[in-house]
């Protein structure tokens, strides 16, 4: 059965609950857009905005699907910015390729009754998702001054064979609405920044980042220039504060963005493992290596090799490593063969390199040739309050998008308890802690369920207890318990969540690992 209208991308295959306030299909297109003029204005989430634009509008033409496509002028093709695509993350066509590339090449509306021997029509989407299109019909977006930027789509008409003309009637005066919301929009702001730069491809860039602070505008800067070239980057930054996603803007915003990208966490691997990990060995290169296995560096091949926590890395594998950025050749562990490879690599860490450089613990040659372009990622609490707004509103659409239960609005008090604490965990404790108390809320606010420390109880005075209301000025002075639940939680994410593994690399049993999920409240497996 097809997925309803509130399904997006393949990431995040959720389905919305109904909308109260549009049970039926409008007659009026303005009411499509009318409940989001505040929205819109404050641009609070642009991902959420989109998502409920393209629902209201298949509601209303009473189609099954829609498809924002936007205009990347670089590359001359059309992505999908916001869909009912379950199956796949984004979709990209050609200028004149389907009916929605014709329709961008061509700037007037397609309405296809059936696509079954029709030649504009792109079996390649259907073959690639498993939907089947039995009826469509697509528009051009166009700006203020006309020009076309994207093209609105919808698919299978419920409770008829076709679109009408009717249809193509409103979803154009739709059309010309959607434009004018988006206008107001950075997503807009962006579109034009690539007509005066055609040589740099949108639609990829910082799509899922959110965050408006100078502090981030500086580093979306940095990022856009660095990306398209194949400098290496060294993002530096505190645990949870966003550098992975950076890392894979720079991959996805890069000419190697159709390879691969691939991720090795030094530290969720023992030291012994890491240069096998990496570099991949020959057969027989130790006890039970009885075939060749590449490494991680073979298997990036053209793309992108992220290493996460560059600190942990041995120094004898630095050297290795400083091998691959300077000659671009390696051998396998075990082999005598130089391997040569073609990747862009991107570097993190949360330590001071520059301070184990000067303790003799990272060579300082390996230093200088990874930071080339070196970012650092600023802790959340040192963003402003509403770069914390921005992401806190954000997490609540996305999570209850997600468990697929209705957004709740954040009271003011939420927000100041939001805006007072220090974030060690940077954004992702605000995710999870937003992500518990959506979950955990009962009414339509969300005000009591954060689980955070109460910063209005007076400080203790004395004793050993940490102070929340002071909190120590490091914050990577953390209780042991909150080590250790860290750690945990880490090296299970490196492991996919695949607990057996993740009890191997703890060196602990998976019944000792089930049970310490369960203190920290993971309960059991899926
Ligand atoms: N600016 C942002 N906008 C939206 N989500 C964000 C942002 N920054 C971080 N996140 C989210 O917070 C979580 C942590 O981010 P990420 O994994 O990139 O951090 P990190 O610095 O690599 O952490 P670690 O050092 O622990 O590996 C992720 O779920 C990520 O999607």
């Amino acid at each position: 059965m097809p997925p309803a209208p509130g399904c997006y991308g393949a990431a995040s295959a959720f389905v919305l609950p109904p909308l109260p306030a549009m049970p039926q299909a409008p007659s009026d297109v303005s009411q499509v857009l009318l409940p989001f003029g505040g929205l819109v204005g404050r641009e609070v989430d642009l991902d959420a905005f989109l998502q409920t634009l393209m629902d209201r509008i298949a509601i209303t033409l009473q189609a099954d699907r829609g498809t924002l496509w936007l205009l990347d002028p670089a590359r001359r093709e059309l992505f999908s910015r916001a869909a009912h695509l379950p199956e796949v993350s984004q979709i990209r066509v050609k200028l004149g390729q389907g009916v929605a590339g014709t329709v961008a090449e061509e700037g007037h509306a397609i309405n296809v009754p059936d696509p079954r021997g029709e030649q504009r029509f792109f079996a390649d989407i259907d073959r690639m998702t498993g939907y089947r299109t039995t009826s469509l019909l697509a528009v051009p977006l166009r700006d203020g001054d006309g020009a076309l930027y994207g093209v609105l789509q919808v698919l299978n008409r419920r409770g008829a064979d076709r679109f009408t003309d009717e249809d193509t009637q409103r979803l154009t005066a739709i059309a010309s609405q959607v434009s004018t919301a988006l206008q107001s929009t950075s997503l807009y702001q962006e579109l034009q920044r690539a007509k005066d730069q055609p040589q740099v491809p949108v639609g990829y860039f910082f799509n899922r980042i959110i965050g408006e602070s100078p502090q981030l505008q500086a580093i979306y800067r940095l990022v856009r220039k660095a990306a398209p070239t194949d400098a290496t980057v060294l993002l530096r930054g505190e645990s949870g504060s966003g550098k992975e996603l950076f890392a894979r803007a720079v991959h996805v915003n890069g000419p190697r963005r159709d390879q691969p990208f691939i991720k090795v966490d030094c530290a969720a691997l023992p030291e012994t493992l890491i240069e096998n990990e990496l570099f991949g060995h020959e057969r027989g290169a130790f006890t039970g290596a009885d075939h060749r296995v590449p490494g991680k560096f073979e298997a990036a091949s053209g793309g992108t090799v992220f290493i996460d926590e560059i600190g942990e890395l041995p120094l004898p594998v630095q050297g290795k490593l400083l091998r691959v950025i300077q000659d671009r050749e390696f051998e396998r562990v075990g082999g005598t063969q130089a391997v040569k490879v073609d990747v862009r690599i991107v570097a993190a860490t949360h330590r001071d390199l520059a301070r184990m450089v000067a303790e003799g613990r990272f060579r300082e040659d390996l230093y200088y040739r990874i930071k080339v372009v070196e970012v650092v990622l600023p802790p959340l609490r040192e963003r402003g309050a509403e770069d914390l707004e921005r992401l806190a509103r954000h997490f609540v659409a996305a999570v209850a998008r997600r468990h697929r239960l209705t957004a709740p609005r954040l009271s003011a008090a939420a927000l100041e308890r939001l805006k007072r604490y220090r974030w060690p965990g940077n954004v992702r404790e605000l995710e999870n802690c937003i992500e518990s108390a959506v979950v955990l809320c009962e009414g339509e606010i969300l005000e009591e369920h954060l689980p955070l420390p109460n910063l209005d109880r007076p400080a203790p005075t004395s004793g050993a207890s940490a102070s929340e209301a002071s909190p120590p000025a490091d914050p990577t002075l953390l209780p042991l318990a909150e080590v250790e639940r860290r750690h945990i939680l880490r090296v299970l994410d490196a492991m996919n969540g695949n607990r057996t593994a993740a009890a191997r690399v703890l060196e602990i049993g998976r019944n000792t690992l089930a049970r310490k999920l369960k203190e920290f409240g993971l309960g059991d497996e899926p």
